[in-house]
């Protein structure tokens, strides 16, 4: 079996008295979507933001493709191939559909410096091709400003894989949206995960995305994790109904 993209062991974070994360380990593996669930408070944030280096745990050992990445900032670890989307959309509503896939290329690139003297052809090509990935080449022309919500969330996808990434985090990537599109953006993000073998950890308060799209899933309270593995493993794991899914899934 290849190493894992992602290996967590032993996280802990506390703010004060409050154990946020506690001895939380688990492991992601390349093309995999892994779902992060608990109820309001279990310690979901926390732990993403350890991984993306936001927050530094108190203990523990974070690991991208076998490098010990804990202690770097957001940006050295976003460099190493760490992707992210929001809970609020992050793109530029003055330009275009395509100009801001293009920034987030030339990010990538290091090339921003130059982004005026030649914005507008540049990496125009590599541009459309991820547009043309999340089905939105026909509005490359709009701004931003005017989409749909469902659309911004994909072209803010789009952006994330302007930077190649190896490990993409999505903290509550639906936030927001009416229920048929989460369901749509994250069949899209499996998709194009699995064919591109990105690993993808997100958390996520609808059920039917979870179950729908993940092939596992973690669970947290009060920052320990109680339950992980397989949708219909998790789905009938007596503590996890109790805390959590109570009847209704
Ligand atoms: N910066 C902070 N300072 C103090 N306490 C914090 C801080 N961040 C989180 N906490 C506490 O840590 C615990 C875990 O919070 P966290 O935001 O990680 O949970 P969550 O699972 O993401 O919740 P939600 O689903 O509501 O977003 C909570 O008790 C929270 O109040």
């Amino acid at each position: 079996m290849s190493a894992p993209v992602l290996l967590v062991e032993g996280l802990h974070k506390s703010f004060g008295g409050v154990q946020a994360v506690e001895d939380v380990s688990f492991a992601l593996s390349a093309g995999e979507l892994l779902a992060l669930i608990g109820p309001n408070g279990a310690g979901k944030s926390t732990c993403f933001n350890m991984l993306n280096g936001q927050l530094k745990p108190d203990n523990g050992i974070v690991r991208l493709e076998g490098r010990d990445i804990v202690g770097l900032t957001p940006r050295q670890i976003w460099r190493l191939g760490v992707g992210r989307t929001f809970q609020i959309t992050a793109t530029f509503a003055s330009l275009s559909v395509r100009e801001n896939v293009q920034m987030a290329l030339y990010s990538h690139a290091g090339r921003l410096r130059s982004l005026l003297a030649r914005f507008g052809t540049a990496l125009r090509d590599e541009a459309d091709a991820l547009l043309e990935q999340i089905g939105m080449l026909d509005q490359a022309e709009r701004p931003c400003g005017v989409l749909a919500y469902g659309d911004l969330k994909r072209v803010e996808l789009a952006m994330a894989l302007a930077n190649a990434p190896r490990l993409l985090l999505m903290d509550e990537p639906t936030a927001g949206m009416a229920p048929k599109e989460r369901v749509a953006l994250m069949e899209l993000t499996a998709k194009l995960a699995r064919a591109q073998k990105i690993a993808v950890l997100f958390t996520e308060h609808d059920m039917d995305v979870v179950f729908g799209q993940a092939d596992r899933i973690i669970v947290l309270d009060r920052g320990r994790l109680i339950a992980a593995g397989l949708p219909q493993e998790v789905r009938n794991n007596a503590e996890v109904r109790a805390v959590y899914l109570g009847g209704t899934h």
